[in-house]
């Protein structure tokens, strides 16, 4: 990954979209990981925090996974977020403390409503990752990010999310959505967070 790259984006304008960051037998590996055929290893993903934690379909309708570390595929991947990590706090002093992610699988129909990725009352995610593993998307199939702009009125950036591509933003600065998706829609979502609550 090219660090230097990210690094003055993220100063620039707070966001970058790279188009293959990662090596391709990565990729493959990562991919395979996420269809793996135990159907029981993904689980319907929740929104909000603590009691107020809940499944509302018609706000997110991924299942996810969060990556294990003695799989060698998810291994590598959390091996480049850590380089990543420690580069940009080099470059930018942002002082990230670790990297929590997960396979999402949307299906047919699923989508996630505009939100931000810093929780309430919780303000320790700082910036947002996602890497796509659509082999052969179609513009049609839908499920496109949308980042806005910080107000949250315009949206500065529709990104597909195809095989390899990976976004990077500052959690806290894009409101962003998830548009509903025609067909299986895979990724890793993931955060650099700092310490504390
Ligand atoms: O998959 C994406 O493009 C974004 C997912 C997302 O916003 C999230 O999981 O918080
Ligand atoms: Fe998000």
């Amino acid at each position: 990954m090219d660090i230097v790259k990210i690094a003055d984006a993220l100063e620039r304008k707070g966001y970058i979209i790279l188009d293959r960051p990662l090596p391709d037998e990565l990729l493959a590996g990562l991919l395979a990981r996420c269809n793996d055929d135990d159907p029981a290893r993904f689980r319907a993903a929740q929104v909000g925090r603590g009691a107020a934690k809940q499944r509302i379909d018609s706000i997110r309708g991924d299942v996810i996974d969060w990556l294990d570390a003695s799989n060698s595929s998810d291994q590598a991947y959390l091996a480049r977020m850590e380089e990543l990590r420690l580069g940009l706090n080099a470059a930018l002093f942002m002082g990230l403390f670790d990297y929590e992610c997960h396979y999402a699988i949307y299906g047919e129909g699923d989508g996630y409503a505009k939100h931000s990725d810093v929780l309430q009352g919780r303000k320790n995610r700082i910036l947002t990752t996602v890497l796509y593993l659509n082999e052969d998307w179609q513009a049609g199939n839908g499920g496109e990010l949308l980042i806005y702009d910080p107000s949250g009125d315009t949206a500065i950036e529709k990104v597909q999310p195809t095989f390899g591509t990976m976004a990077i933003f500052l959690s806290e600065q894009f409101p962003h959505e998830v548009l509903v998706s025609h067909a299986t829609r895979r990724s890793i979502a993931g955060w650099f967070r700092v310490s504390g609550s």
